[in-house]
């Protein structure tokens, strides 16, 4: 017998663990090669190339799924970015994926192309913390599938996350299937090796308990985070990182709390920052939900249209934080 996802899981695990071993070779070699995008933020090789890898892989096995994923080719179709389009594909024939080209490598990106909700789909951020991964710091390549409108499997691949259970080995693979648990693989190893089961703490002492927050400041405000701290009397530093391996953070007990707080009014979280991360740490036994309380909706599109922000916790601490921020006014 077996169990549901399975298939899906094998096939989103090779390709997530393909793509970030993609992205720890870009990352060791060169990272000045950027390009802005329409919002100003950057965008690597790495990037692109995580994403071409996964959409290949994805299309091949479940050709009617749509993928929503955060880049697209369109940039990298114009005649002066032709060099940068020629790196990418000089990684993925490094990585010997079969039928590379540069009209492929575009027409796979483009695969990752739907904006709008389906009955069954994945999300994808092919790098997620780009500033991260460029600081030579944590990053995460993020895949999850979306049916009915409940992430029924969440994978993060975190190059740069040390492993659970033995931190001498770098390089993290993390996933959950509803109502099966979440797990951690290293992301190195060749051979089977049993997946180790990862829990939340069991805290309900806020002065005993640690939150992390992003790196940047323009991502979720630090001012309101220090003031919710010193409100439950939080004595420990937060601990900042970039990306979802925050999330993977909390799932795994490094830390009890994870608070992203609007720094301006109207940005609505895009669900490909979200989705893997979010199934996590619920199969971890943690919550998940907006800075209201409410839980978080991945049926609205690309965006998470009804939220802001978002509040994760162990469980126990959860209910008095979404208070608290309702009192400080953070939630208005
Ligand atoms: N104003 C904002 N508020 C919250 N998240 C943002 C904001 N601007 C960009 N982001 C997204 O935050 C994510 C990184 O978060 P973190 O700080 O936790 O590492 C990126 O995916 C980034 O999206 P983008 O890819 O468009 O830059
Ligand atoms: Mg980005
Ligand atoms: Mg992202
Ligand atoms: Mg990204």
């Amino acid at each position: 017998m077996t169990t549901p996802f399975q298939w899906e899981l094998e096939i989103a695990l090779s390709a997530v663990k393909q793509a970030s071993q993609i992205c720890r070779s870009v990352q060791a070699a060169i990272t000045d090669e950027v390009l802005e995008k329409k919002d100003k933020s950057p965008v690597t090789i790495a990037d692109f190339s995580s994403q071409a890898v996964i959409c290949r892989a994805l299309n091949e096995t479940f050709p009617q799924d749509p993928i929503i994923g955060e880049e697209d080719a369109a940039e990298l179709r114009l005649e002066e970015n032709r060099a940068f389009l020629e790196m990418i594909v000089a990684e993925l024939n490094a990585a010997q994926i079969p039928e590379t080209s540069p009209e492929n490598v575009c027409r796979w990106i483009d695969q990752g192309g739907a904006k709008e909700y389906s009955s069954r789909f994945w999300t994808l951020d092919p790098i997620d913390g780009t500033k991260g991964f460029l600081r030579k710091e944590q990053y995460a390549v993020s895949l999850a599938l979306i049916v009915d409108g409940k992430i029924v499997l969440g994978i993060l691949g975190c190059p740069n996350m040390p492993f659970p259970i033995d931190e001498t080995v770098t390089g993290t693979l993390y996933y959950a299937v509803a109502g099966q648990g979440a797990f951690a693989i290293p992301l190195n190893q060749d051979q089977e090796q049993a997946a180790f089961p990862i829990r939340v703490t069991t805290t309900d002492d806020f002065s005993q308990s640690r939150f992390c927050e992003s790196v940047e400041s323009g991502h979720s405000s630090h001012g309101h985070s220090q003031q919710v701290a010193e409100k439950l009397d939080i004595e420990k530093e937060p601990r900042r990182l970039d990306s979802q391996a925050k999330y993977a953070v909390v799932a795994q007990g490094n830390a009890d709390i994870y608070m992203r707080l609007p720094t301006r009014v109207g940005y609505r979280e895009k669900i490909w920052d979200h989705a893997a991360g979010v199934l996590l740490v619920q199969e971890a036994g943690g919550t998940v939900t907006d800075i209201t309380g409410k839980p978080l909706e991945f049926d609205q599109g690309y965006e998470l249209k009804n939220n802001q922000g978002v509040i994760v916790t162990n469980g126990p601490l959860h209910q008095e934080l979404i208070q608290t921020l309702g009192e400080l006014a953070i939630n208005e």
